[in-house]
């Protein structure tokens, strides 16, 4: 999975690492229920004497088992479904907890399973450990299943006339430890959590940074190579519209030779917002491409609507100029606006230099003014 593929948010983060952690840790202990079981019975008395009972506690563990591994995790991006598998799972968790706690209680009872009791207190020993020490993201989930796994077996031995005392005191003193170690557990693994998150939230803000422009806060000159080919292909491939309009300050030299280079600054994210009250779609994407120089990539416009914006926009600046402060700037851009077309052949260079022809052309016309991409 990539980054890009990563739950974008923490919520969503935190369970999705909750499922591919429970889903990996749950796989392996499946097998060792069945295998505990396998054991008890075939080193009881007289395995073939409970063929039935064994078959079927076979079958119980290996359904439980199946059910496991079948049970597939939902898509990254859902909390209600990832929370919901966590539910199902956990599920499944508990009921191989209670029936191996049963198993373990039954062996303990039962005429003829003498030999195995070894087997099956160690068995729920490891089990108890495992929970606490690989499933603690769920605290208290994990203290049902250990006390799921535990309690009839300590039951057993509690009420059995041959009940060992000091089995049974050692298992409740082993249970306390487990018990410690859980809260443990827990913490550590909410705190790998937290580190990841931040982790995450850390790239994801470097990645937006790489392709902002700092002073304009619009797409940069990284974003726009990002865009601009991915753009051009989908509406080739789509056969849709897509507009690129490329404008240029005029006389922008002047502005800060006259009025200072904060003020140049001033003017430059003065531009940011004009553009923003303009080319207001969620899928225009804004970007300065440098200096003076900014784009707006327009999905699904066509050469009509995007000239109508354009002149609006370019009439509108030489109206109105920039407000700083209390001071009037009066301003002006050269524009030159393209619709990617079949005579570009699907390239976004030729489609590029086409529109950066035409605002060299209004340049050269005089400025403050709109040309057309030819061709
Ligand atoms: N304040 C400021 N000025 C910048 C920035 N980036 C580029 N410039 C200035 O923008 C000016 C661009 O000048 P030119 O390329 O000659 O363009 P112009 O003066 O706008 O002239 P025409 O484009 O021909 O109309 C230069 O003086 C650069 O120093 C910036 O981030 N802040």
């Amino acid at each position: 999975m990539t980054n890009a593929d990563l739950p974008h948010t923490p919520e969503c983060f935190s369970l999705w690492r909750e499922v591919q952690d429970t889903r990996t840790r749950t796989r392996l202990g499946g097998f060792y229920y069945l295998l505990a079981w396998l054991l008890c019975w075939l080193f009881s008395a007289a395995p073939m004497a409970h063929l039935t009972l064994g078959l079927a506690g076979g079958a119980l563990f290996t359904l439980l088992l199946a059910a496991r591994l079948l049970h597939r995790p939902p898509e990254p991006d859902s909390e209600a479904e990832l929370q919901r598998w966590l539910d199902r799972h956990w599920g499944i968790i508990l009921l191989s907890s209670f029936c191996w706690g049963m198993t373990h209680a039954w062996v303990l009872l039962a005429d003829g399973f003498e030999p195995a009791r070894l087997i099956a207190t160690l068995a729920t020993v490891g089990f108890g450990t495992a929970m606490a020490f690989n499933f603690a993201m769920r605290r208290r989930r994990a203290v049902l299943a250990i006390l799921l796994l535990y309690v009839p077996g300590l039951a057993a031995l509690a009420l059995s006339e041959g009940g060992s005392r000091a089995e049974l005191v050692t298992l409740v003193f082993y249970l306390s430890y487990l018990l410690l170690a859980l809260n443990r557990s827990h913490r550590e693994y909410a705190n790998m959590i937290a580190l990841e998150l931040q982790l995450l939230e850390q790239r994801q803000r470097m990645d937006t940074l790489s392709r902002t422009d700092g002073l304009t806060l619009l797409g940069n000159r990284y974003q726009f190579n990002n865009l601009f080919p991915a753009m051009c292909a989908s509406a080739q491939r789509h056969g849709s519209e897509l507009s690129l309009l490329l404008m240029d300050i005029d006389f922008f030299k002047r502005i800060n030779d006259e009025h200072g280079h904060s003020t140049g600054d001033a003017c430059l994210r003065a531009f940011g917002e004009r553009m923003r009250e303009f080319f207001r779609r969620d899928s225009d994407a804004l970007l300065r491409l440098g200096g003076e120089e900014f784009g707006v990539l327009m999905p699904d416009t066509g050469m009509e609507q995007a000239r109508q914006l354009a002149e609006q926009f370019r009439e509108d600046l030489a109206n109105r100029g920039f407000l700083l402060g209390d001071q009037h700037l009066p301003i002006t851009a050269s524009l030159g606006l393209g619709c990617f077309a079949e005579g570009d052949q699907g390239s976004a260079e030729t489609f590029f230099k086409r529109v950066d022809d035409a605002l060299y052309r209004a340049k050269a016309k005089g400025r403050d003014r709109l040309e057309l991409a030819q061709g």
